[in-house]
């Protein structure tokens, strides 16, 4: 579905991404993780053709992303970018309209396709209700799902989410998490997303690419990521990795520093 090669980056004299591959199979499910700066945002960018590498490149089913329109983009790539919309003035309804955009013909207006497609998604990320409300009035948790209803009417066939749990409570990141698990598995969507949440991660991403200084550290499913020394190296921190009793995917454990604490070292 997307592959990369070769990817480098620089933002003046200072180097962001260094040689950077990876490859997304459709219909799966591609966490992106790494420290603050690492990079996330910066490859996100230029695997939805919105930067460009100052080498590399970047294939979308086979052809490269550069090439590809704006519009004939935004049919198959839908990006979740809630702050971007945080200025607009519009109702909840109007925003959802915005998806799509992409498949509008010019004279012609909304067809009852397009309609039913704005129902369907609404329904199904519970926004109906909030339809005539104004965009910009809705808390943190409302916005992110008005803003997978938009995703969602765009019919992407790749869905990119940076950080798209940032500021939710543990009810709406797993909400949100699992509505868009389940659209995947119904719609054969692939996803690439990036998490700084590494147990979110491993429960709900089948692929982990680790980003390190702006380098592919590892990559893998999450058995060959969540390891305790990988860990450790990138984000220096020492870690319990103990098997979630549910799904048997990896969860990290965090260990406060108390006995440095309680030296007073901490104050
Ligand atoms: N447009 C830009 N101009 C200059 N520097 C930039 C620009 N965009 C990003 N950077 C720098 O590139 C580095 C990587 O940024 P990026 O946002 O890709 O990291 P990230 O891994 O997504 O970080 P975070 O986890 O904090 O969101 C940072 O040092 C950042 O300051």
């Amino acid at each position: 579905m997307l592959k990369a090669q070769g990817l480098a980056k620089s933002y003046g004299s200072e180097q962001i991404l260094h040689q950077v591959e990876l490859e997304v199979k459709r219909g799966e499910s591609f966490g992106i993780l790494g420290p603050n700066g690492s990079g996330k945002s910066t490859l996100v960018k230029i695997l939805i053709g919105e930067e460009s590498p100052d080498s590399g490149k970047v294939w979308l089913e086979g052809k490269e992303i550069a090439s590809y329109d704006s519009k004939e983009r935004a049919r198959k790539i839908a990006v979740l970018a809630q702050e971007t919309m945080e200025e607009i003035d519009f109702t909840v309804g109007q925003v959802v309209e915005m998806g799509r955009y992409p498949y509008l013909k010019k004279w012609t207006g909304m067809t009852r396709q397009d309609q039913e497609i704005i129902e369907q998604v609404m329904e199904l990320t519970g926004v109906s209700i909030y339809r005539d409300r104004r965009f910009s009035d809705l808390s943190g948790g409302e916005k992110q799902r008005v803003a997978i209803a938009k995703a969602l009417a765009q019919e992407p066939e790749l869905l990119f989410l940076d950080e798209p749990t940032t500021y939710l409570d543990i009810h709406y990141q797993l909400l949100i998490l699992d509505l868009i698990h389940r659209y995947r598995q119904e719609h054969q969507l692939t996803i690439v997303m990036v998490l700084h949440d590494l147990n979110l991660a491993a429960q709900y991403c089948d692929q982990l690419l680790l980003l390190s200084k702006g380098k592919v550290k590892a990559a893998g499913n999450p058995q060959q990521i969540i390891q305790p020394s990988l860990i450790d190296e990138v984000f220096h921190v020492k870690p319990i990795v103990l098997s979630h009793p549910k799904w048997q995917v990896p969860q990290l454990l965090l260990s406060a520093k108390r006995d440095s604490c309680s030296s007073g070292e901490c104050s």
